[in-house]
């Protein structure tokens, strides 16, 4: 088999987690299986460094407007990019969760194990989840890596995503039809110094994705190149 020599290790990639360094333990008689590909590998055939945009905002606030439109101008530019979005991921992966906070921890533990999974076959991910709270957002963090995490606040007002309700959703909570709902009956916790932060009434939608590329910068620069020997 050729062995491969990274000519240029790019500073973001991550060396794999060691089995048995992991916050949880993992039940016993499961051994970690290293594979023959490794992320500078990979991101030497995708042309990129793999990242998560992490999106959170309350209801309204942009964050599935900005996921997609980000998503098509990455992919535009030639860039593997893929959106997790709260509404799909409820329809599936998350279809037995509500909105208790247990459920919406457990809900963002999953996600963020797949966003790992996804940057780590190089992908630029990102996600579009209110995300309330602070303690669930860092374990995203601590589950995805500080380096790929990009924390992004969208900190619209609760006034101004109530007035757009581009759901009906609103509405419906302050009829009493829906409980435990971000802003109005359960808490959201601001992120305290997040990477990003977008008021989307303040920004166009344009202006909002341009702000994350500009953050993206790094990630979207040349690969590194690889020699076979
Ligand atoms: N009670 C309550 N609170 C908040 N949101 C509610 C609720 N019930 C339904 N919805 C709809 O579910 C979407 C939020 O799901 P998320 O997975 O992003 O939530 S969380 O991150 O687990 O808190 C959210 O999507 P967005 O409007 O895009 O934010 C709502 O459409
Ligand atoms: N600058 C902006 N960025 C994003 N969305 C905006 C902006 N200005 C107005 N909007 C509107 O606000 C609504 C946001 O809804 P959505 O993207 O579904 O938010 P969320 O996913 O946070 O619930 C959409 O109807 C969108 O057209």
């Amino acid at each position: 088999m050729n062995k491969v020599t990274i000519m240029r290790q790019p500073a973001k990639v991550q060396p794999e987690q060691a089995p048995g360094t992991r916050e949880q333990p993992v039940a016993g008689h499961i051994a970690w299986q290293e594979g023959k590909v490794d992320a500078a590998q990979r991101a030497w055939l995708l042309g990129q460094l793999p990242a998560t945009v992490w999106l959170t905002g309350l209801s309204g606030s942009g964050k599935s407007s900005i996921a997609f439109e980000l998503e098509r101008r990455l992919v535009a530019a030639g860039h593997a990019a893929y959106v997790m979005d709260g509404d799909n991921v409820r329809h599936g992966l998350s279809r037995d969760l509500g909105f208790s906070p247990q459920d919406r921890n457990e809900n963002i533990r999953r996600i963020a194990e797949v966003a790992k999974l996804f940057n780590e076959a190089g992908l630029i991910v990102i996600t579009s989840f209110i995300s309330p709270y602070r303690q669930d957002r860092d374990m995203a963090r601590q589950i995805i890596g500080e380096e790929r995490f990009i924390e992004t606040h969208l900190c619209t007002s609760l006034a101004v995503c109530e007035q757009r309700d581009p759901k009906g959703l609103y509405r419906k909570v302050r009829s009493g039809a829906i409980t435990e709902f971000t802003g109005i009956s359960a808490p959201y916790e601001a992120p305290l110094e997040p990477a990003l932060r977008i008021d989307t009434e303040q920004s166009s939608l344009a202006q909002s994705v341009d702000a994350i590329l500009h953050r993206l910068q790094d990630f979207l620069g040349s690969a590194p190149t690889m020699q076979a020997v």
